[in-house]
């Protein structure tokens, strides 16, 4: 049986590309930037005032001069007013363009105002003047043209501010695969029916679809009976329709459990079945080409879980952009695991001074759904001990 490293890396080795797609700014947040951003114009695109006060001609002031007649007014979003004469002052906004002919602006704080004869007269300290003082330069910060966002960036609410303010209301981004999510089994009523006493209702196509839900992958959810010519007639038509197909149940020794044999015979190429590791010892993965990919998690909830977050996030995030930064998180207590297993420890975990702690919420099996409102994520514990002391560090799924 190969370890879960192995399994890892197998998966990761399938290679595939979803293309790109337009999307409208307001909906592209969380997505994969697949084009480069360049600057239309200079940032700032003029000469910016970042506080409310009088601007003046630094000269003027160098000279000695501390009155300077008021002779306009500047708001954000006016044209450049012109300011001629010397020794006269614009009160202006921030988020004006600095007037023509002054070159510092001194704040409303630092400025006291007189009234003579119905004129104005703005009244200034002693103060350090430095040309430019309180204005945000045209260019300052990226001259136009130049590159503002790299292909592959992931679209965070500040990448929303930059694509906003060069003008691009739709934005070119990595597709995302279009998703099958199967459930399988005879025993599996929807949510809004009333089991019968050996019955159960279905639970892992509601928790993958609201997961995928959150990362915008569009899927649709089926749920097919244990039946082998179900199986094969509607598993021939999904796998046709879909960039990734995962399933749930029926993979393990049971005489039930068809989806191996059936995935095969429908030309899905095995790439293993079975990980050394607990939840979801009987995994199966396989793909058609690098076109179809097919996830069959074990079905004990637990197992679907930890295997789709594990195998299946991670994977589909590394086809669309660069490998990222796994989270450790430190144990709180020594946890005993015996078996020679990669072992997904169900976890809460906080932050304490900038540190995760996880602290270890193992359950009752696979099956112990109720469990998951105790966590937050999963601990993976790497086969080769049996004890996990307390501090020690490992990688951190969160839900
Ligand atoms: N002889 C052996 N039996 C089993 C082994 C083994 O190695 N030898 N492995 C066990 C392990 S580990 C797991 S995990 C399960 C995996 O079983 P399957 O993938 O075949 O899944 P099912 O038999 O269909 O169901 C298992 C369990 O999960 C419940 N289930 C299934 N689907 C859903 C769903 N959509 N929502 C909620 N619950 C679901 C199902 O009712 C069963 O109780 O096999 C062990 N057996
Ligand atoms: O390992 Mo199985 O995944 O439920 O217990
Ligand atoms: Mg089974």
């Amino acid at each position: 049986m190969i370890s879960v490293e192995e399994a890892r890396n197998i998966i990761h080795s399938v290679a595939v590309d979803w293309g790109k797609e337009e999307v409208e700014l307001h909906e592209s947040i969380g997505r994969v930037l697949a084009e480069e951003v360049g600057a239309d114009r200079d940032f700032p695109p003029f000469d910016r005032v970042t506080m409310d006060g009088v601007a003046i001609r630094s000269e003027d002031y160098n000279r000695g001069q501390r009155r300077f007649e008021c002779v306009g007014e500047q708001y954000a979003g006016e044209s450049a007013l012109a300011v001629q004469e010397a020794n006269t002052c614009i009160e202006i906004m921030t988020g004006a363009i600095l007037g023509e002919g002054v070159d510092v602006v001194v704040r409303y704080e630092d400025v006291e105002f007189v009234e003579e004869e119905g004129r104005r007269f703005a009244v200034l300290p002693e103060l350090e003047i430095p040309a430019y003082k309180n204005v945000h330069l045209q260019g300052s910060d990226h001259q136009k043209g130049e590159v503002l966002l790299k292909e592959g960036a992931i679209i965070h609410a500040g990448t929303v501010a930059i694509l906003a303010t060069v003008g691009m209301s739709r934005v070119q981004v990595k597709a995302l695969p279009k998703v099958a999510v199967i459930s399988t089994g005879d025993e599996l009523v929807d949510v809004n029916e009333t089991p019968k006493d050996f019955q159960i209702r279905k639970s892992n196509v509601g928790m993958i679809q609201a997961s995928l839900k959150a990362l915008n992958v569009p899927c649709q959810a089926f749920h097919l009976m244990d039946d082998k010519e179900e199986l094969r007639l509607e598993l021939s038509k999904i796998l046709r329709q879909f960039d990734v197909v995962l399933l749930s149940g029926g993979v393990s020794k049971g005489k039930a459990d068809y989806l191996p044999e059936i995935l095969e015979e429908l030309g899905v190429v095995k790439h293993f079945h079975c990980v050394a590791q607990r939840p979801g010892k009987p995994f199966w993965f396989g793909s058609i080409a690098n076109e179809t990919v097919v996830f069959a998690f074990p079905g004990n909830p637990i197992s679907t879980l930890a295997c789709y977050r594990y195998y299946f996030l991670e994977w589909m995030q590394s086809q669309l952009k660069e490998s990222k930064q796994m989270i450790e998180a430190e144990l709180t207590e020594d946890f005993s695991f015996k078996p020679d297993l990669g072992y997904f420890l169900q976890v809460e975990v906080s932050c304490v001074d900038g540190v995760f702690l996880a602290t270890p919420k193992p359950g009752n099996g696979s099956g112990d759904l109720a469990n998951l409102a105790e966590i937050s994520g999963f601990l993976y514990l790497p086969a080769g001990k049996s004890v996990y002391k307390k501090r020690e560090r490992y990688f951190y799924f969160s839900l």
